[in-house]
């Protein structure tokens, strides 16, 4: 598939654009007409960076208004066409866009239109130049591609041809399967867009709120399907209009929009495979190492200049201190399959905060090299001759991610690089824990998920990431209320949930709130007995974090519970809901520097998150850290 994007897509200059893409993969672009008047690069020396970068130039657009208008003003259009034509000779561009007319359009008849496009692709020719007439979704009197379509064979000229943009065929609801029936040399260009479902006018959305495959709601794969099915072998074009985008780094962006590109070429190649068995296509599909989903969380880790910080509240929630790296300044606490590393490394003057996660999978290498191939950026840890040699790359949020090997004992293959003397207690300044506690089983059993804040401007490139990286899928998204803001929640998860990560983006008050990125994150813990678990940790000074008695009486009038075991739920600080699947009772601790733990006990199949409890907490959480801060001025 070759591969090729639209300048409009990403910040900065054109040149700068290009170098970009170039960087990121693409074999060409689309220039976007206001990016070259602005540029002041010749059209040849634009040309020629082309060449240098190894990119193709293959479209100019938009060229706007052409069609269904009056004799006189059709003569001044084929004038401004012309002029078009004649610089993308210099720019050795073969085919222009035209937008279905928007503005000018007075006569609403297929066979005029067609009549004025024949005119057109006649000027076209002399020039060497195709022309892809796109119906634009809110286009006077064409805005259904099949339209479009009806009045190109009525032009029936060799130089005029179709644009399809999955935007403007998906907004409307119009049916892609109609794609298979126009003839493949029909097809001069095709662009792609996805989009969020929102209510809004066509115009406003497709301006403002597109997004690369993988990103929004609308079904890109099956788009493909049709367009591989119709025998189209040209660019496959990324025609993105996000305000978003256009303020990030355009690097960034860049890469972004290839990892979408890639991950639907190889989606697409997978559903053609599964529907149309042997069939071959004249569009060849590559395909990625496929992976199967992780089965499990292998451990998290906490940056901490002070380590025993997080360790107190680790020990006071039944961790095990299981020793410390041979090498480096880090500890191990595990619990049942429970495995939190607290890192030392490079920590100074860092508050706490989650550094990694390392997810089991079936097979690490082939998972890394899909993952490099998505263009994630690999981790480069140091590490001894003797040590298991990890596979990691960056989330778009800097977590890193370690991909290892998954162990049918739930033992972790790297945890012999830990060791604690024999006969020493727990390290200096945090309290040892007893092993096992005397209990048959450790109340805490795994790591029931993660919770990572995301700066608002990369939460669809994370989700598209853990989508296509790692085989993680969206479940819909939730909006929190907190006093700092509406906390959009989503989950991304395995489909047996042994991996389930919450991405929310994090809600910034400008003056005095949290810079993006430190807002607080945390890692849950599965627990069999989430009261018996809380009632250690209690005993063990956990402060917990505090839920306020107005929050009880609405579960006693919400839910019909047992007034003892209500007032246990306040006396321990516990949040508790119920879904028709089963019930959910789970606890947090207080927040130290940017991270704070949760735990929690699913009964029965309850496969939620106790999203009606998600304000409490951060309304808990917002009023400490203003206490905090008081007392910090005090
Ligand atoms: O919004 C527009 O004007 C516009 C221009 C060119 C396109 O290809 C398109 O899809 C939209
Ligand atoms: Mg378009």
């Amino acid at each position: 598939m070759r591969t090729s994007i639209a300048t409009v897509c990403l910040s900065g200059t054109l040149e700068e654009k290009m170098r970009a893409c170039s960087d990121a993969g693409f074999d060409g672009i689309e220039i976007f007409e206001p990016d070259l008047l602005v540029s002041p690069s010749s059209p040849e020396e634009i040309r020629d960076l082309a060449a240098t970068l190894g990119l193709t130039l293959d479209l100019y657009q938009p060229f706007r208004d052409f069609e269904g208008v009056e004799e006189e003003q059709l003569e001044e259009n084929l004038r401004r066409a012309q002029a078009k034509f004649a610089l993308m000779n210099r720019l050795g561009i073969d085919t222009l866009l035209l937008c279905s007319n928007v503005g000018t359009a007075t006569i609403n008849d297929d066979a005029v239109a067609a009549r004025q496009l024949r005119r057109l692709g006649d000027t076209a020719a002399r020039y060497g130049i195709k022309v892809a007439y796109e119906a634009l979704a809110w286009g006077r009197y064409v805005n259904d591609f099949e339209h479009a379509q009806r009045i190109v064979d009525l032009a029936d000229h060799p130089n005029i041809g179709t644009c399809l943009d999955s935007f403007h065929i998906l907004s409307r609801g119009w049916d892609p399967a109609a794609i298979e029936k126009i003839p493949a040399g029909k097809i001069f260009f095709v662009q792609l867009a996805d989009a969020p479902e929102l209510s809004l006018d066509v115009l406003s959305w497709s301006r403002h709120y597109r997004v690369f495959p993988g990103e929004g709601a609308f079904d890109l794969v099956g788009f493909m399907a049709h367009l591989v099915r119709s025998g189209y072998d040209g660019p496959v074009s990324l025609e993105i209009f996000n305000d978003v985008f256009r303020q990030t780094a355009e690097e960034r962006t860049a890469v972004d929009a290839m990892r979408s590109l890639i991950w639907l070429e190889e989606r697409t190649s997978a559903y053609l495979a599964e529907h149309d068995g042997g069939a071959s296509y004249p569009m060849s599909l590559a395909t990625l190492p496929r992976v199967a989903e992780p089965s499990g969380f292998n451990f998290a880790e906490v940056k901490a200049e002070n380590p025993e910080t997080v360790s107190t509240l680790l020990y006071q929630l039944g961790f095990t201190f299981a020793g410390r790296h041979r090498t480096k300044p880090v500890q191990l606490w595990t619990q049942g399959r429970a495995r939190v590393i607290i890192n030392g490394q490079q920590a100074r003057g860092m508050e706490p905060g989650i550094s990694a996660l390392g997810l089991d999978v079936k097979d690490p290498q082939a998972a890394a090299s899909r993952a490099l191939q998505l263009r994630a950026r690999p981790v480069n840890r140091r590490s001894q001759a003797d040590e298991q040699v990890l596979q990691a790359v960056f989330a778009p949020d800097s977590t890193e991610v370690f991909l290892c090997e998954a162990t049918a004992d739930g033992t972790a293959a790297w945890a012999g690089e830990f060791s604690r003397p024999a006969g020493t207690g727990g390290p200096e300044g945090a309290p040892d824990a007893p092993d096992g506690d005397g209990l048959a089983e450790p109340l805490i059993s795994a790591i029931d998920h993660i919770n990572l804040s995301q700066p608002w401007q990369h939460f669809d490139e994370a989700v598209l990431f853990y989508e296509s990286t790692l085989s993680l899928a969206p479940i819909a998204s939730q909006e929190v209320p907190s006093p700092m803001g509406l906390v959009r929640s989503q989950v991304m998860r395995s489909v047996d949930g042994g991996v389930r990560l919450a991405l929310n983006i994090a809600p910034l008050i400008v003056e005095s709130g949290p810079e993006s990125g430190e807002y607080p994150q945390h890692v849950a813990f599965a627990s069999t007995d989430l009261i018996a678990t809380a009632r250690r940790a209690a005993e063990r000074g956990l402060r917990f974090l505090p839920v306020p008695a107005n929050y009880y009486e609405d579960l006693a009038a919400r839910f019909r519970l047992d007034p003892a075991f209500l007032s246990e739920l306040q006396e321990l600080n516990l949040l508790y809901d119920r879904d028709a699947d089963g019930e959910f009772l789970h606890f947090y601790t207080a927040t130290v520097g940017n991270v704070f733990f949760e735990v929690v006990e699913r009964r029965g199949s309850y496969d939620g998150y106790g999203a009606p409890n998600a304000p409490v907490r951060l309304a808990s959480q917002y009023l400490a850290s203003r206490n905090d801060s008081r007392r910090g001025e005090g």
